[in-house]
């Protein structure tokens, strides 16, 4: 049996720095956001995100016996180690690499702060000041949160109107693209489970897109997502009937796991076709990018294994001339993780910004401004992911029943 341990001696003592604690808490946002952290003896606290939902405090938990003594600078040894200690426990892969992707973005942060630089000069530097953001939109009342919002019947809520309304209110905001669900409850119709679309239905989407698009003109970026439900040729009607609205992409139109389905549909039509949010470390995405199954790949660093895995993607989609778009769910942790990732890699296209409908969402850190002015972030120049929690929020918002940090 190998031994994992760290086996590096040789280093300035200024350097020798070691991990003191590990900690996890669930905030309750729109999703359930894995906030970490991580001690250290140099004074030094590193803070990151993992994916939201169940499993990943445990797991977090778990890597304590192997972290902890460790020095935090060596973000891809401990990365690896993570790997290799929990792999004979399916550790290659799903949640062990959701919550090992939240620990190496917090080990990143802790090595800007000790070293005082912004984490994307650790990366490698920066090709951007700023990083461009789409927005998640939702039409339907249950997003009914801010001014200027119209209340749906709900039968309304999701009419082609609705979605027009939403986009207006949205782009007044200063976004340049958005996103929004082309998954409708009338796809269910007749049967929920074949994936098979009716007519009808492709039609309801087509009226959709085109009243958005009227709505909001053709110089602002537009992307639906369909959520995996669709049969290949479903998404392939669909992605052909959307072809004239000049899409920024089509979603996750079939389910995620049968490559050879996804690379069907893309090849098809000239929408283009993003996928890649459910998929983990660069294992899972190759074969799309080298055979140009898709036409922007879009993993989420904070589940496909952090910022350095994020970047093997991304090489290997700027080998094939394919732009990356993280998928990002996140609390402004790990939505600032992804900026320093987006100012980082040449083939950066947009990051996604997923929580319009938590209007606390920027409170959780201490910050006088909202980190999203006129659609862009601005790469921050402070040390590390260049935010800070503000813990009075964090612990306001904790999840029910959980300890918190
Ligand atoms: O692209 C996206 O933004 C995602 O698909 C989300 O819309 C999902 O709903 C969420 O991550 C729940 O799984």
């Amino acid at each position: 049996m190998k031994d994992f341990s760290n086996q590096i001696t040789n280093r300035a003592e200024s350097r020798d720095v070691e991990i003191t604690d590990i900690k996890s808490c669930v905030v309750e946002g729109n999703f359930e956001w894995n906030l970490i952290k991580i001690e250290t003896d140099a004074g030094v606290t590193g803070i990151g995100e993992s994916y939201r939902g169940g499993g990943v405090p445990e797991l977090v938990e778990y890597t304590k016996r192997f972290l902890i003594g460790e020095n935090p600078l060596d973000v891809q040894r401990l990365y690896r180690r993570i790997i290799q200690e929990m792999s004979g426990h399916g550790g290659t892969t799903g949640k062990v690499i959701t919550a090992a992707s939240g620990i190496e973005i917090a080990l990143w942060d802790a090595a800007g702060k000790i070293l005082d630089v912004p984490v994307y000069q650790l990366l490698g530097g920066k090709l951007r000041d700023e990083v461009r953001i789409y927005c998640d939109c939702h039409a339907g009342e249950a997003y009914a949160v801010d001014d200027g919002y119209t209340e749906y019947a709900e039968a309304d809520a999701y009419s082609p109107q609705a979605y027009a309304d939403e986009a207006r209110r949205v782009v007044d905001m200063g976004f340049t693209a958005l996103k929004f669900d082309l998954d409708v409850e009338m796809d269910n119709d007749p049967d929920p489970y074949n994936g098979r679309l009716s007519n009808a239905a492709i039609e309801h989407k087509r009226q959709i897109v085109e009243a958005v698009r009227e709505e909001i003109g053709y110089e602002i970026d537009l992307a639906f997502d369909c959520h995996w439900d669709y049969s290949v040729e479903s998404a392939k009607r669909l992605a052909y009937e959307l072809e004239e609205y000049n899409l920024m992409w089509l979603e996750d139109a079939v389910p995620p796991e049968n490559m050879e389905a996804q690379k069907e549909v893309t090849k098809a039509t000239r929408t283009p076709v993003a996928t890649g949010e459910n998929r983990f470390r660069v294992f899972e995405l190759s074969d799309l990018i080298y055979d140009h199954g898709v036409d922007i790949v879009t993993p989420d660093p904070t589940t496909v294994g952090g910022l350095g895995e994020t970047m093997r993607i991304a090489d290997r989609a700027e080998e094939n001339y394919i732009p990356i778009s993280p998928h990002n769910v996140c609390s402004p942790v790990g939505t600032m993780a992804c900026v320093h990732l987006g100012a980082a890699i040449p083939n950066f296209d947009v990051l996604e910004y997923h929580a319009l409908e938590v209007d606390w969402w920027d409170d959780l850190i201490q910050r006088e401004e909202p980190l999203i002015q006129d659609g862009y972030i601005e790469v921050p120049e402070t040390p590390g992911i260049g935010v800070e929690l503000d813990e009075d929020v964090v612990e306001e918002h904790t999840l029910e029943g959980t300890s918190g940090f």
